[in-house]
C-alpha cells in the first residue's frame, strides 16, 4: 500500500517509477496518470477560467501536455506555452497528443508551472527565469506541477534568486524534501499530493501525521503520568516557563531543581527543590530531565550539566546545553537523549562533535548518529532524527512562533512527552511539537511565550 506520508529523494522516486516500468506501466501511463490527477485539481480551482499551461523538454512538461489536453477536452480554453522542445519519448508523444498549436506568450486566469521538476539540473537561464516571472506574474492564479521550477526537489535549496511564488503545488506520486524545506516551501503555496501507484520504499523519509494521544487512564496517578524535572540555572525564568509549558504537556508532576540561590518567581503549582549540585536529581521516581533553558554557560554550568547527564536519566537538552555539551559528557549513557537545537545551536553541536555534512539534511542525520540521540532541528522546517529511524519532516506552524521563548516551551513539551514515554522519544518529539502548533494556532496572533503556553490545555482537544 502506498503511504501519503512518504518523501522520496530524486533518486528513490526514479527507483520506484522504475518498478513500476518494469512491471506493467510504462512512462506514459504514469505520466497518465500524474497528469490527469494535476488536471483535477487544476479544473475545480480555474472554475472554467482559461489555463495558461508552460511546458519544458522534459517529463515535467510531459504532464503539461496531458494536463492541456485533459483540460481542453472538459471545455477549458487552454493555451501552451513551449520554449523548449519535448526531449522524451513520453513527452514527445503527450505533446503530440495536445495537438494544438503553442503560443509564444499569454496573460490571463490561471497559470500551470510545467517547465521544470525533479529533473532540474542547474538554475534557469535568465530568459526562462524572466518568461517564468513574466507569465506568472500576468496570471491571478498559479499552479506548481511536482515542484515550483528553479526548485532542487532533494535539498529545497532555490536554484535562482528570482522565482514566483505559486498559491498551490500538486506533488506528483510521492512528496520530495523540497516539499517540507526552506527555502523551497515559502514558494508552494498549499501542498497536494497526486497518487500514482508509487509503492512504499523502504527506509523512506517521512512527513509526520497528526498522532492520536490517550488522556490518563482511569487509575493514572500523578507518578504514572510522569515526573518531569526542570533543572534551572542562572536565568531562572527560563526554566520557569518550560517548566509550565511540561505541565500543559500532561506529565503529572513537573519539579524545578536548582543548586543556585537565585530568587525564583515559581507559582505555587511547581514543586522547586534547592540541592547542591552533587543532590541534583537525588529521586528514583524521576522519569525524565529537561537541562539547558536558562542555564548559563560559565564553568558552573558545564559542571551542573556534565553531573545531569551522569545520573542517565532519560533526558532533554536545549539552549545553554547544546554550547555546553561535548562528547565526554555522554560516554556510558544509556537512557534516551533529546537535544532541540535551533540552527545556531546545531552548528555549535555539529563542531562539536565533528560533523560536516553537504546540506541540512544531511548533517541533522549525522549529528543524530554521532550523539546517538534523537535530534529535534527546529525552525519553520523542522526535523526529527534518530539513528535507525526514518528522518521526520513536521508540517510547517505558524510562523507567529518567531518570538523569544518559545524555544523553551517547546523544550518543556519534549520533556513532558518523554516523562511520559520514555521508551519512544521520537514520538516524544513529534507530540510535542504538534501541541507546540496547535497551541500557536490556537493562541495567535502576535502571542508571546508565555500565552503559548497558556493555550497548551486547549491544544490537547485536537489530539484526544
Ligand atoms: N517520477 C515519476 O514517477 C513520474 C514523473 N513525472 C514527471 O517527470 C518529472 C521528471 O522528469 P524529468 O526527469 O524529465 O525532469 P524535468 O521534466 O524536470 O526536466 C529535465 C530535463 O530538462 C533538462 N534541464 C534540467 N535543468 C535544466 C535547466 N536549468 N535549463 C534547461 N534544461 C534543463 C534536463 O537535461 C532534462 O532534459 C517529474 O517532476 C514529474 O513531473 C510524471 O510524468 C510521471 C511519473
Ligand atoms: N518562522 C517560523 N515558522 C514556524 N515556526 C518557527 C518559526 N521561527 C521559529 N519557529 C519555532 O519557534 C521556536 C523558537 O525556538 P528558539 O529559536 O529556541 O527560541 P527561544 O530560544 O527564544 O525560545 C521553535 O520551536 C521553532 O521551530
Ligand atoms: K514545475
Amino acid at each position: 500500500m502506498p503511504r501519503p506520508d512518504q518523501i522520496l529523494t530524486v533518486a528513490q522516486m526514479r527507483a520506484a517509477e522504475q518498478a513500476l516500468i518494469d512491471g506493467e506501466e510504462t512512462v506514459s501511463s504514469l505520466m497518465e496518470r500524474a497528469g490527469a490527477g494535476a488536471a483535477d485539481y487544476i479544473w475545480r480551482l480555474s472554475a472554467g477560467r482559461p489555463v495558461t499551461v508552460l511546458c519544458g523538454p522534459g517529463n515535467n512538461g510531459g504532464d503539461g501536455y496531458v494536463i492541456a489536453r485533459i483540460l481542453r477536452e472538459r471545455g477549458v480554453a487552454v493555451q501552451v506555452v513551449a520554449p523548449l522542445e519535448p526531449r522524451t519519448a513520453a513527452a514527445r508523444a503527450a505533446r503530440a497528443s495536445w495537438g494544438g498549436e503553442t503560443v509564444a506568450h499569454s496573460a490571463g486566469e490561471v497559470f500551470v508551472d510545467c517547465l521544470f521538476g525533479s529533473g532540474l539540473a542547474r538554475s534557469l537561464d535568465p530568459a526562462l527565469e524572466r518568461l517564468l516571472n513574466d507569465l506568472a506574474g500576468a496570471h491571478r492564479l498559479r499552479i506548481a506541477v511536482d515542484l515550483p521550477s528553479g526548485v532542487d526537489a532533494d535539498s529545497g535549496a532555490c536554484l535562482n534568486a528570482d522565482l514566483p511564488v505559486f498559491d498551490l503545488t500538486i506533488a506528483l506520486g510521492a512528496w520530495k524534501p523540497a516539499h517540507w524545506q526552506m527555502p523551497a516551501m515559502e514558494l508552494m503555496g498549499a501542498r497536494r499530493l497526486v497518487d500514482i501507484g508509487i509503492a512504499q520504499v523502504a527506509d523512506a523519509m517521512r512527513v509526520s501525521t497528526r498522532p492520536h494521544l490517550a488522556g490518563p487512564p482511569m487509575g493514572a496517578h500523578k507518578y504514572s503520568r510522569g515526573l518531569l524535572s526542570v533543572v534551572g540555572g542562572a536565568m531562572p525564568g527560563a526554566a520557569v516557563l518550560a517548566a509550565r509549558a511540561a505541565q500543559g504537556g500532561g506529565a503529572g508532576y513537573v519539579r524545578i531543581e536548582t543548586s543556585g540561590r537565585e530568587g525564583l518567581p515559581v507559582p505555587p503549582d511547581i514543586v522547586l527543590r534547592r540541592v547542591p549540585t552533587e543532590e541534583l536529581l537525588h529521586d528514583r521516581w524521576i522519569d525524565a530531565v529537561l537541562i539547558g533553558p536558562g542555564l548559563g554557560r560559565g564553568s558552573e554550568a558545564q559542571a551542573i550539566l556534565a553531573a545531569v547527564l551522569e545520573r542517565d536519566i532519560p533526558t532533554v537538552c536545549d539552549a545553554d546545553a547544546l554550547h555546553l555539551l561535548e562528547p565526554p559528557m555522554l560516554q556510558g549513557r544509556t537512557a534516551a537523549l533529546i537535544v532541540t537545537p535551533h540552527e545556531g545551536e546545531r552548528e555549535a553541536l555539529s563542531e562539536a562533535f565533528g560533523v560536516v555534512g553537504d546540506a541540512r539534511i544531511e548533517e541533522v542525520v549525522e549529528l543524530a548518529e554521532a550523539l546517538s540521540a534523537v535530534v529535534l532541528a527546529k525552525g519553520p522546517d523542522t526535523l526529527i532524527a534518530a539513528p535507525g529511524t526514518p528522518l521526520t519532516f513536521m508540517p510547517p506552524a505558524s510562523s507567529w512562533l518567531s518570538t523569544a521563548g518559545t524555544g523553551d516551551v517547546l523544550a518543556g513539551l519534549v520533556a513532558s512527552r518523554l516523562a511520559a514515554s520514555a521508551d519512544d522519544p521520537v514520538r516524544a518529539a513529534e507530540e510535542a511539537c504538534w501541541l507546540h502548533a496547535e497551541a500557536a494556532r490556537l493562541a495567535g496572533p502576535a502571542f508571546s511565550a508565555g500565552l503559548l503556553a497558556a493555550h497548551l490545555p486547549q491544544a490537547w482537544r485536537a489530539f484526544l
